[in-house]
């Protein structure tokens, strides 16, 4: 539907996804031809589930006809938000902005290898969009759909030692991500894992009551009490469960229950009795079976920690009792610590905000074999359909967020979320 409509310099290719606030795109950069994705997250609250796509697709229709031109060809102009403001938001502020709270959580912790960037939020009164890094597909579609991970043991350590190694580094920095699942969970060309959709994430320590949101084949057990309950449990455990359920995905290819609830869920009510009806169900060794049980322990006090979790998998020696899997090499030592122990990126994630700066972008187009395009060449143009852009949409009527005035305000300058968003 979106195809080509523009946002400053991310043009749309595809929808690839949608959730409960919003949809996401792959785009491309205009001018350093990168792919992005894109999620939109709509700010006007859609509560009817049915049909919940068409809403969000009619609720940014109205952004593009609010702010575009025809004119401009279904392109519009919007803002760009200081990451590091976004950053330091506080929960009350927060309170204000819910949907900035998974922006904020993910910037906090996008420095690690296996979490998506986030390179831009801009900013608009219907919406807001998050440029991220774009990954050609996800965990569940690898898992099902490609059976990716069935012949190769070694392939499903990397990939599940990257997911542990990015949830222990969002733990070390208070960012429990409380919605891991295979559709969140990305993979590049050369099959490294990322995480995405920090939209359930919290910084608090304890879970809270009633926190029963999400897919409940991940839920851990406390996680589906009843609100009656009134123990504390550490949130962290919750994400230590989940890690056990994506790892009996990645070997088996299935989930041993559809919710991890003693009365409303059978197999479960037979695991709480019987820990071994694992093997019985699933084509498991023992000496996987002796991992998963450390994990999918009722009670989350007893879960190991991740990084044991992170030792045990790397010398698992066979994954299953037949077929491709029972053979699996060791992961070597220097591998494990070299990938999984040292995982922050070095670079600034945020080259986006800085790539503008005149001799940024000169070496940019430098280092871009395939583009032709002169630095000089693409100021002219890029001026140009700005400023077009702003004589076109001068007299629209800007609530809360202006359009930008120019090329400057549009790549180059980022404006305070506090400024955008007067009430904060
Ligand atoms: N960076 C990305 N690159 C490629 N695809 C992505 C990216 N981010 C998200 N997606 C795709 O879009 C889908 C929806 O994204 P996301 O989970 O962030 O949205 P959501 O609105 O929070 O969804 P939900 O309500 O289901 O949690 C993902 O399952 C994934 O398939």
């Amino acid at each position: 539907m979106f195809t080509n409509y523009q946002v400053n310099n991310f043009k749309i290719l595809e929808e690839v996804g949608s959730g409960a606030y919003g949809l996401v795109f792959h785009v491309i950069d205009t001018i350093t031809f990168s792919d992005f994705a894109m999620k939109v997250i709509i700010k006007s609250r859609i509560d009817c589930t049915e049909d919940r796509r068409d809403l969000l697709t009619i609720e940014l229709l109205k952004c593009f006809n609010k702010y575009g031109d025809d004119y401009l060809d279904n392109k519009i102009f919007l803002p760009a938000i200081d990451l590091h403001s976004i950053k330091s938001l506080t929960p009350e502020q927060l309170e204000h902005i819910p949907h900035y709270k998974e922006i904020s959580l993910q910037l906090k912790v996008h420095a690690h290898k296996n979490v998506v960037t986030i390179h831009q939020v801009l900013e608009s009164e219907l919406a807001t969009f998050i440029i991220m890094d774009y990954y050609p597909v996800d965990l569940f579609t690898a898992i099902v759909d490609q059976e990716r991970f069935i012949m190769d043991g070694l392939l499903v350590k990397q990939v599940f030692l990257q997911l542990c190694s990015a949830i222990a580094y969002c733990h070390k920095l208070n960012v429990y991500h409380c919605d891991i699942k295979p559709e969140n969970l990305l993979l590049d060309n050369d099959d490294n894992l990322v995480i995405c959709d920090f939209g359930l994430a919290t910084t608090s320590k304890y879970l809270v009551p009633n926190v029963s949101v999400g897919s409940s084949y991940y839920m851990a057990p406390e996680r589906i009490l009843s609100i009656n309950n009134t123990n504390k449990f550490l949130t962290m455990n919750s994400d230590i469960w989940s890690l056990g359920i994506i790892l009996i995905n990645l070997v088996c290819i299935r989930n041993p229950w559809l919710k991890a609830h003693q009365t409303g869920d059978s197999t479960f009510s037979y695991f709480m009795r019987d820990q071994s009806i694992l093997m019985k169900i699933l084509p498991i060794s023992d000496e996987l079976f002796e991992v998963i049980n450390s994990i999918l322990q009722i009670n989350p006090k007893n879960r190991v920690s991740i990084i044991e979790i992170m030792k045990k998998v790397s010398m698992v020696k066979n994954f299953t009792r037949e077929g491709p899997l029972t053979d699996v090499p060791l992961m070597d030592e220097n591998v494990f610590f070299n990938c999984f122990a040292a995982p922050v990126d070095e670079v600034s994630p945020c080259f986006a905000q800085q790539r503008l700066d005149d001799s940024d972008a000169t070496t940019l187009f430098a280092s871009s074999s395939s583009s032709n395009i002169h630095l000089s060449e693409f100021i002219t143009t890029k001026q140009k359909t700005i400023t077009n852009a702003y004589t076109a949409s001068s007299s629209t009527s800007l609530d809360t967020t202006p359009f930008v005035s120019d090329v400057e305000n549009c790549n180059k300058q980022y404006f305070p979320i506090q400024e955008k968003l007067s009430f904060l």
